[in-house]
């Protein structure tokens, strides 16, 4: 049935006209919808018979906010003008002085402009639920309706952006009430424009501003939208409301257009793009409930995985070896969710609830009944095996046998069954869902729907060492290394890896996993990418000086509980012995170069693998390996993604200056033939193949 857009207004007896934003799914602000809201404002407001206004959304949600949709038409068209001048028209003249009192009936969401249109009436009245947001910095623009010309920017009843909650059966006539109340002068008729009570001297708010700065600083280096925000407040405390509406829809406009906004609206849709599977979410199948399921390993990612199962009221069967084992990983769960409670993530009783959903058993006797098994266990081929060879014969027919492997071949860990399976690998926000040529489209929708029920993200992806984030990131470490084989420091690699926006540089981020893990898989990779890696002794070098990482207080860095990690410069010692081995410093000097170079040599190779995932089908699109990236990798999402930000550098200049680093240090370096193909006919990187080869 086709969705009704519009805006309607139904006039009742008491003189109030209740005006409803029609939308669905979440009533954004497009362009129907703003036109047909100044028609019937106008129309209200000429109209004698209407005494006050009422303004609200449909299907329990008041409005997701501008349409997004315009965004990316205006990214791809590069027409501006697909933007609707519309701040002080609507939100202004129409809104904050319209001669009838307005009120808002806020349920669900009032988000981004959804929240600045209820900003500018003159009162808001919510639904206890209700959630109120200004997320407009996550799509690299600021709120262009007006918004921090309120004084009141935070949401609550507190600080006065709420008049009143009240429960949603209630809603609608208690807003009607508020508004006639205005009307007849029983309640203040207040213009949040007009509004300067809030606000201190200008001497203290530059003061405040400065600071803000500072911060804004520190905490978005890379990004314009936050520095923007501080401007338009400015405009607005210095020269007054309007003037500041005028300035952010100026700002807007120009921010809509950067390359921020283009980046952080890809990731908006290419995330929500990831449900598309073709051949299993779009033939009618519908997901199985997973009401009970077992766990195999509570070890670190095996207690982590029961957590996210018991959190969506699934019940878990964890196994363990011996009973020291068991206890432990119940008792990592346990920690997991009192860690959340304290964090104010979870109250008390759901924790407790989810607590009596868990069952720690030594044997599979529980396994009879589940609908799916997760192996968690360590990284052993034949460990996996031989588990995986013992539950087939006790699980129920419909079982799906799930392994949490982050790197083993899925073929290899089930070649020893005679059942279909399915793996998902690493649980953290992103799910990598990889499928072999045995698994059946109702699996992958019924993990797809566990997936979400557990609120990570699932990526579709096909069967290959490391999956899609991990076999794409297998150069970024082993550049690194070759950079501090090459005589660079490994304290710059990491900062400069961090000015580009990742969160740790290839250093410190080893240090976190453990340099144990690199070591237990690097043979697996090297046997299947041997040709193109770059072996470097420092990991195994780094370990037999004792250091392990965090996980034992000492690595590239040192880890002192309650400060900072230290740069640990006893480390250059295995440094110098490391590049004594490798002997690649021409002429046995270190080289030189900038820091744009090192961004090149570690992220290059990257994108160069990336596009072998994308040659192979190991992925269904190229926004899907995007969202992995930055959720996989925290690869900046300001950026796009891994491709979408090759494609902004370009594919002929990555691959021009790859070429030239392989002459010069090898194979590491080797243009894949997809980038080569790309680059010569001028052609996008995300751009879908023609031919069908695939993994999937
Ligand atoms: C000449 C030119 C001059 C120019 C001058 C400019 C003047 C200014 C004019 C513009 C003023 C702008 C005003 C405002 O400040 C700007 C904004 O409002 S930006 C948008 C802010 N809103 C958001 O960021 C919310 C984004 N959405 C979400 O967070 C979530 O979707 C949700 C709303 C919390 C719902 O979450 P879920 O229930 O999980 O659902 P999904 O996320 O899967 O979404 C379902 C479905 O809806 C689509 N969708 C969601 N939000 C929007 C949106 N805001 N616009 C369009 N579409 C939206 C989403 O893509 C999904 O679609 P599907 O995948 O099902 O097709």
């Amino acid at each position: 049935m086709a969705k009704k857009i519009g805006v309607t207004m139904e006039v009742g007896n008491d003189g109030v006209a209740v005006i409803t934003i029609s939308n669905p799914p979440v009533n954004s602000l497009a362009s129907p919808i703003i036109s047909g809201l100044k028609e019937k404002f106008q129309d209200a407001n000429q109209r004698s018979d209407i005494k006050a206004i009422v303004l609200t959304g449909n299907g329990g949600r008041f409005s997701g906010g501008f349409d997004i949709n315009v965004f990316q038409q205006v990214h791809k068209t590069g027409d501006i003008s697909l933007m609707p001048e519309v701040s002080i028209d609507l939100v202004c003249n129409l809104m904050e002085d319209s001669r009838k009192p307005l009120v808002a009936a806020v349920e669900g969401l009032a988000l981004g402009g959804g929240l600045e249109l209820a900003m500018a009436c003159h009162a808001r009245v919510a639904a206890p639920k209700a959630q109120l947001g200004l997320p407009e910095l996550t799509l690299g623009v600021i709120p262009g309706f007006g918004a921090f010309q309120v004084d009141i920017v935070r949401g609550g009843q507190k600080f006065g952006l709420v008049d009143a909650l009240v429960p949603s059966g209630e809603l609608l006539s208690t807003s009607r009430k508020w508004a006639l109340d205005i009307a007849l002068g029983r309640k203040p008729f207040l213009r949040s424009l007009h509004r300067t009570d809030k606000i201190g001297s200008l001497s203290e708010a530059r003061a405040i501003l400065k600071d803000t700065r500072q911060l804004a600083k520190k905490i978005a280096p890379n990004m314009p939208q936050h520095h923007a925000c501080i401007d338009v407040i400015e405009e607005g405390i210095v020269h007054g409301g309007y003037s500041g509406v005028l300035k952010e829809a100026e700002v807007f406009k120009q921010l809509v257009m950067s390359d921020t906004a283009k980046a952080l609206v890809h990731v908006f849709f290419a995330q929500r793009a990831t449900s598309k599977v073709p051949n299993v979410t779009d033939v009618g199948l519908k997901p199985r409930p997973m009401k009970k399921v077992a766990v195999i390993g509570g070890g670190l990612m095996g207690s982590g995985i029961a957590t996210a199962l018991l959190l969506s009221n699934t019940r878990v069967v964890l196994k363990e070896i011996n009973p020291d084992y068991l206890q432990k990983g119940i008792k990592s769960v346990e920690a997991n969710l009192k860690s959340l409670v304290s964090r104010g993530k979870l109250t008390q009783d759901k924790a407790g609830k989810a607590l009596s959903l868990l069952k720690g058993v030594l044997d599979y006797a529980e396994f009879k009944d589940v609908d799916m098994v997760i192996e968690a266990v360590i990284e052993n081929i034949q460990l996996k095996q031989k588990i995986f060879k013992e539950i087939e014969e006790i699980c129920p027919p419909h079982c799906i046998l799930a392994s949490n492997t982050s790197t083993i071949d899925l073929n290899v860990i089930g070649e020893k069954l005679t059942q279909k399976i399915a793996f998902p690998a690493h649980i953290m926000t992103l799910l990598e869902i990889v499928r072999t040529e045995n698994t059946s489209a109702q699996v992958i929708l019924d993990l797809m729907s566990l997936g979400k029920a557990i609120k990570k993200v699932p990526v579709v992806v096909g069967n290959c060492i490391g999956f899609a984030v991990n076999r794409t990131f297998f150069p970024y470490t082993q550049g690194a290394h070759m950079l501090v084989n090459l005589g660079v420091d490994l304290f710059r690699v990491d900062r400069v890896i961090t000015s580009f926006g990742l969160p740790l540089g290839p250093f410190q981020l080893g240090d976190l996993a453990g340099h144990g893990i690199g070591m237990a898989v690097k043979e697996i990779y090297a046997k299947a990418y041997g040709n193109r890696m770059f072996r470097s002794p420092l990991t195994e070098l780094l370990v037999k000086s004792g250091r392990n990482g965090k996980i034992n207080g000492r690595g590239y860095y040192i880890y002192e509980k309650g400060s900072k990690p230290k740069p640990d410069s006893s480390v250059l010692s295995v440094v110098e012995e490391s590049r004594k081995l490798t002997n690649i410093m021409p002429g046995g000097k270190p080289i030189s170069v900038t820091d744009k170079e090192i961004v090149e040599m570690i992220l290059f190779p990257v994108v160069n693998e990336a596009c072998r995932v994308l040659d192979e089908g190991v992925v269904i699109r190229a926004s899907d390996l995007d969202v992995a990236s930055v959720l996989g990798m925290s690869f900046p999402s300001y950026r796009g993604g891994i491709i979408f930000w090759a494609d902004t550098v370009g594919p002929k200049y990555i691959y021009e200056k790859l070429k030239r680093l392989s002459e010069t240090y090898g194979g590491f370096f080797k243009p894949s033939r997809y980038l080569e193909e790309r680059a010569m006919n001028g052609m996008r990187l995300s751009e879908p193949k023609a031919s069908s080869r695939s993994r999937m």
